[in-house]
């Protein structure tokens, strides 16, 4: 909601996409999201900028050597993808909102962890558990949150919006977004 708050050219596009494939005399339902192509997009570029969970955990099984560095067996090795997933060797403009980079190219954009300069679920035997429970209810709330209510920023509002680190990812200071109806009928609301 942040980004999309604060890139007025990405709103425009997402809500010109939900007019279209939902339109204003309707809610969204499940059917709608395979068609939602830019909202798709604006959720994995949210999650390559701000990924949820920064830092995975990994034990090296044996001695080994990456990218120069020697690692021990047993030693614990903290991948930070915050990093890598703003990587310039890998990202145009690393730290632009940018979802059109996700468009057209689902098979190489996906949440199987195989291509690591993006892995915002992690890797490996211990990606997260639950992909397509959480990448279903992230599409389809925020599919029914930006349809369902035009949103804007408080008035004259100055917030610090960088990201502060833990085991998830949060904003410095709250997000406060204003939403007023947007739907052509009221008893779409009940
Ligand atoms: C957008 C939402 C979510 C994101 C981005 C996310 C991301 C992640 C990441 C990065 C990991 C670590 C993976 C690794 O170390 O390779 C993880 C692990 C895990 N996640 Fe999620 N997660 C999300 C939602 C959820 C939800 C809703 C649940 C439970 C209902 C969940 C359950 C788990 C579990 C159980 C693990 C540990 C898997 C293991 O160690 O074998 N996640 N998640």
């Amino acid at each position: 909601m942040d980004e999309f708050l604060h890139n007025p050219e990405v709103m425009e596009r997402a809500y010109k996409e939900l007019n279209e494939v939902v339109g204003l005399n309707n809610v969204v339902e499940e059917f709608h999201i395979p068609k939602l192509v830019y909202l798709d997009a604006i959720i994995k570029e949210t999650l390559r900028v701000h990924p949820i969970g920064p830092l995975l955990l990994r034990i090296s099984s044996q001695s080994c050597t990456v990218g120069g560095y020697s690692i021990p067996k047993d030693s614990t090795v903290i991948v930070n993808i915050w990093s890598t997933q703003r990587d310039p060797l890998a990202w145009d403009n690393p730290s632009e909102f940018m979802p059109e980079r996700f468009l057209g190219n689902s098979e190489k954009w996906n949440f199987s962890g195989n291509n690591f300069t993006y892995i915002p679920f992690g890797s490996g035997r211990r990606i997260c558990a639950v992909i397509p429970l959480a990448d279903r209810m992230l599409r389809y709330v925020l599919a029914s949150l930006l349809h369902s209510f035009d949103w804007k920023l408080p008035k004259g509002e100055i917030v610090d919006r960088q990201d502060i680190f833990g085991i998830v990812t949060k904003r410095r200071t709250p997000l406060v977004a204003i939403p007023s109806p947007r739907l052509s009928d009221k008893n779409l609301y009940v």
